[in-house]
């Protein structure tokens, strides 16, 4: 039986997002023991269970107050908003932040061969798609009509198979679409993962804790995305390096042992850096350049 002061946070099982998620929260702290058949986790550490069902079903556990917080694709999420707009119910949620991953979009691609000049293109055809909702406002838009073939996997053998002229699929790589003779032709809809919360009243203690676990999240995404850099440098072309460097703060400078005209500097930079930024800074006169990966951050 789930206990209701805990935390509940709903999360892919298996698929796309759910090794993604899982590090997520592992990263935060939250100890779970995930076995492969158990549909419900509970933390060691902390008050949180976990629920892993398929992504589809997160956006309504969440919209109808079953869980506190679910982890999905905003595509899906967009999508089952769509579905109970048009059924006249009004969800209610909350968009706590994007994540850093389940990055893809949604397109409309053809057979290689078909002629494309525009979304007018596709007047009267039949459409295969897992998005009959994102789909129909993107075409609305453009007043396009269409009939949508609705299909919940394998979308791309839609056109082979004579039941659709195009389709509207996830593409990450555009490795599936090549390998089933389609063209992406336009992008409708740019999706990444997201957290998201159910609505009404909090707990104060399931509050605190959601509060908690945002502060690591943003830890967690600014440590990925940023990177600890140290190098000697003269002590003459500090500007020029700390140009060099966009997203770095102010840099330690500290004295080398033994040599007056050089200094080491770290610094923190928001951005990776490129090979071709480290052959300038070296051309300045840096060495000894390293670029280190950080683990957590908290500002
Ligand atoms: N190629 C991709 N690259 C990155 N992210 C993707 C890709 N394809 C899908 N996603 C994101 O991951 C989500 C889950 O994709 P997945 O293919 O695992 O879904 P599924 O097959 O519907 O899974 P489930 O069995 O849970 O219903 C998608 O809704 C999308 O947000
Ligand atoms: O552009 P690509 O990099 O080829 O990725 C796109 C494919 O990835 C997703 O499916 P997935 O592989 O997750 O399998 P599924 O269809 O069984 O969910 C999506 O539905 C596409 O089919
Ligand atoms: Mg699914």
């Amino acid at each position: 039986m789930l206990d209701n002061a805990r935390l509940r946070i709903a999360m892919q099982k298996s698929g796309r997002l759910s090794d993604d998620s899982r590090e997520l929260l592992a990263r935060c702290g939250i100890k779970i023991n995930l076995q492969q058949q158990r549909l419900i986790a509970f933390a060691e550490n902390m008050p949180i269970d976990i629920l892993r069902v398929r992504d589809d079903d997160i956006p309504g556990l969440v919209m109808d107050g079953v869980v506190d917080l679910g982890i999905i694709g905003e595509n899906v999420l967009e999508e089952a908003l769509l579905t109970r707009q048009a059924q006249g119910e009004e969800p209610r949620y909350q968009t706590l932040r994007r994540l850093d991953f389940g990055g893809c979009r949604l397109s409309l691609a053809m057979p290689v061969d078909a002629q494309y000049t525009g979304p007018q293109c596709l007047n009267n055809t039949r459409i295969a798609t897992s998005y009959p909702h994102l789909l129909k406002k993107y075409l609305d838009k453009q007043g396009v009509s269409f009939k949508s073939c609705l299909l919940n996997g394998s979308v791309e053998v839609a056109p082979r198979a004579g039941l659709a002229d195009a389709i509207c699929d996830l593409v990450s790589t555009g490795a599936t679409l090549e390998a089933n003779g389609l063209r992406e032709v336009e992008v409708i809809y740019r999706s990444k993962a997201c957290l998201i919360q159910r609505d009404g009243e909090m707990p104060a203690a399931k509050q605190q804790l959601i509060d908690k676990l945002m502060t690591r999240i943003q830890g967690v995404i600014q440590a990925r995305e940023s990177k600890y850099i140290m190098m000697h440098a003269p002590g003459d072309r500090l500007e020029d390096i700390i140009a060099l460097l966009p997203g770095a703060e102010r840099p330690t400078v500290l004295p080398l042992a033994g040599d007056k005209n050089r200094v080491a500097m770290h610094m923190v930079s928001s951005e990776t850096l490129f090979w071709e930024t480290m052959e300038k800074l070296k051309a300045l006169g840096a060495s000894s350049i390293l670029v280190l990966p950080i683990e957590k951050m908290m500002e």
